[in-house]
């Protein structure tokens, strides 16, 4: 089935430099510190995704970056200009989305989506993108009465109506329904297929997976990596995994299997065979494994062999999974 195209966007310039550079970014509340010397670049024509855990400082830099909040040091630069003194030349340059949306609760959603267009030289088709986005189906109802993802989607429109050279998305995918969501990945590589630099901060391994030419992962206000996924997931050993029935005797197993590979279940019903050195997770571990399954009377699921996952890499370049819960 042909996908729904954006309306409208050219590829504007298709320039290699950098839309957005932060360089030792400083932002403090009090005495918090939310962004302590942060460095990031976003490129046009690429989404960077932005991932870190809650309080890491994301909402933070996608604020100092539209001007809504004054950093206390570093060096900003939005499409070349400052976000606090030029917010006027750059907010029909730049596109927005932020957490809490701002967007007026009595209006229609289309009308209000409308208004946002009215206020850019040369807006998308309004009509267009409300069917793209689905906001034809709930445009006559105020906004104060949208579902949180009707309003999710009609406040991505709003940031991205104005054919922005720069989008900051913060969270754009939050809230939304399995089809809301792949609606709005596909805007989002369409907007990068434009030429387009996305800013995109996400909980979701999968949206950066499958969306980001580069991630940045933020700590404490500090970019502690960045690369493309492949770069971030490619070091560490690999692995084999496959699920099966929990609790599976694994000594029998671990005696077919050489000592340069160690087994474990790490889930109940997930198992692993790690490689203790390079290239010990081999073929013949990969057999011996089918082979003890078959013993056992079990069908390995989804049995793949290959590196740590994004979400590990993030998990442990972040502080483990209790600094995601905090
Ligand atoms: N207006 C504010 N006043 C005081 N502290 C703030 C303010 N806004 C954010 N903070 C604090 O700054 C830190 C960074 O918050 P920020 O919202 O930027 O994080 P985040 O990475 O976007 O988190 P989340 O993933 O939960 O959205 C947190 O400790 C937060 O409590």
């Amino acid at each position: 089935m042909a996908r729904p195209r954006l309306p409208g966007v050219q590829n504007p310039r298709g320039e290699e430099a950098a839309a957005l550079e932060v360089r030792g970014l400083v932002k403090r509340y009090g005495r918090l510190t939310a962004l302590d010397g942060l460095d990031l670049v976003a490129r046009r024509g690429e989404v960077t995704a932005v991932l870190g855990p809650n309080g890491a400082g994301k909402t933070t830099l996608v604020e100092c970056c539209t001007g809504l909040r004054r950093a206390d040091s570093g060096h900003l630069s939005v499409l070349g200009l400052d976000p606090r003194r030029d917010g006027r030349a750059l907010s029909s340059r730049t596109g927005v989305l932020l957490q809490d949306g701002g967007l007026p609760g009595g209006a229609p959603a289309l009308a209000v989506l409308r208004l946002v267009a009215a206020q850019h030289a040369r807006p998308m088709d309004v009509d267009a993108l409300a069917a793209l986005l689905g906001i034809d189906g709930f445009g006559r109802t105020s906004v104060r009465r949208l579902s949180g993802g009707q309003r999710q989607r009609l406040a991505l429109a709003c940031a991205v109506v104005g054919r922005p050279e720069l989008a900051f998305l913060d969270e754009p995918s939050t809230g939304l329904d399995p089809h809301a969501r792949a609606v709005v990945w596909d805007l989002l590589e369409q907007l990068r297929a434009a030429g387009v630099a996305v800013l995109l901060t996400t909980h979701s391994m999968a949206e950066a997976e499958r969306l980001a030419d580069a991630v940045v992962v933020v700590r404490e206000g500090r970019a502690v990596a960045s690369g493309t996924v492949t770069q971030l997931t490619s070091s560490g050993p690999e692995v084999l995994r496959f699920g099966a029935p929990a609790h599976l005797p694994l000594d029998g197993l671990r005696a077919a299997l050489p000592t340069t590979v160690t087994t474990d279940e790490t889930a109940p019903g997930r198992y692993e065979v790690t490689a203790l050195r390079p290239g010990a997770v081999d073929p013949q571990v990969v057999a011996t494994a089918a082979s003890w399954c078959a013993a056992q009377g079990v069908l390995p699921e989804g049995l793949v062999v290959g590196r740590r996952s994004l979400e590990e890499v993030v998990l442990e370049l972040t502080g483990g999974p209790s600094q995601w819960a905090a």
